[in-house]
């Protein structure tokens, strides 16, 4: 066991001191820590990464990943939604922080249900990557140059419903699996086009991929879309995974996500509709876009919201309320008697 800082003579410190120095990290450090993470390409990168940043800040640390197959994972077949939801994909993760085999656990947040199980928290939000949706295609430069009836694959209600009502004349079929295995099938020729967040693409080292950029205006992304989370477990050995943590914790990231998962919170309640919650902080100053639809693209509701970044769950509420008083009652009917899916995390 060591120390990460060396503040040992507290009790010789004047009254001043001592407030300064409770602020600091003054516990011992473990001489390991696992991080649980799936298996996936884009996981372990994602994994691979937070255990890089924490062996720096800890070089007498030994970080390590235990890679796991979830439940999420193995099921490619059926609607997740049927079989559970994007829960599937940190259960298993939340099982091992549980049973002390692992410590922390690394998500894209966006596959991270929005409430938690008891005794579990997100202790810190990775700065955003790219957050925007990209076109992917081997034949076709962007959405407005592919022909009538095209396949275009996406299993986001979200994308679907926003590209049915810009291009009708377009037609939507699932698309599951990892990253790779979602590209293998557009090369293999089964989709025109496909669309994926750009932000796995990235950090897999595939930008060269991505044919266009989807703007916000016409493609707002998911809650959380393109933000990494470390999530832990209530313990009671002492050791505070928080102040561990924090050094990683990007705050405008962390105040924009915070934002959208409220919103996402407030409409994802019952049931699954296609939403986008999206925020940016400038300057402590939060804009919060989000958008309710009905999967069809008929149907669409969205609002806006600005104001300080501190208060990030009332702008989520207040934007919530704005889409409440405009088309979203009947939005609401309708995704109350439609198959339920959403965003498939399997990334
Ligand atoms: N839906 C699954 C998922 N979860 C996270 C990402 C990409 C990385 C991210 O958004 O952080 C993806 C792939 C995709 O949407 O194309």
């Amino acid at each position: 066991m060591r120390e990460i800082t060396g503040h040992r003579r507290l009790a010789s410190a004047t009254a001043k001191e001592l407030v300064l120095k409770t602020s600091e990290l003054v516990q011992p450090l473990p001489s390991r820590l696992i991080i649980a993470s799936r298996e996936s390409r884009l996981a372990m990168w994602q994994a691979e990464h937070v255990r890089a940043r924490l062996s720096a800040l800890y070089p007498q640390c030994s970080i390590e990943i235990l890679g796991m197959t979830t439940r999420g994972d193995q099921i490619l077949d059926r609607a997740l939604s049927k079989v559970g939801g994007k829960g599937l994909f940190v259960k298993e993760l939340e099982v091992a922080m549980a049973e002390g085999r692992a410590d922390l656990a690394v998500h894209s947040l966006k596959d991270v249900p929005m409430e938690l199980p008891e005794g579990f928290a997100l202790a810190a939000v990775l700065e955003r990557e790219d957050p925007r949706d990209a076109f992917v295609s081997n034949d076709y430069a962007s959405l407005d140059a592919l022909p009538h009836g095209a396949v275009v694959g996406t299993s986001s209600l979200r994308r679907q419903s926003l590209i049915a009502a810009r291009y009708p004349h377009l037609v939507i079929q699932p698309l599951r699996g990892n990253l790779d295995t979602r590209l293998g099938k557009l090369d293999r020729g089964d989709y025109a086009a496909i669309i994926l967040a750009a932000a796995g693409l990235k950090r897999l080292g595939l930008p060269q991929r991505i044919r266009a950029l989807l703007e916000p205006e016409t493609s707002l992304p998911a809650a959380g879309q393109g933000a990494m989370a470390i999530e832990i477990a209530e313990r009671n050995d002492g050791l505070d995974l928080h102040a561990l943590l924090a050094p990683l914790n990007h705050e405008a990231t962390a105040q924009a996500v915070s934002a959208e998962r409220k919103v996402s919170k407030v409409f994802g309640g019952s049931c699954q509709i296609p939403l986008a919650a999206f925020a940016t902080v400038d300057a402590g100053q939060m804009r919060l876009r989000a958008m309710v639809a009905t999967p069809d693209g008929s149907r669409m509701a969205s609002a806006e919201v600005s104001g300080p970044a501190a208060a990030p769950e009332q702008l989520g509420e207040q934007v919530a309320e704005l889409l409440r008083g405009q088309d979203a009652e009947a939005i609401l009917a309708v995704c109350a008697t439609a198959a339920p899916a959403d965003d498939q995390p399997a990334a």
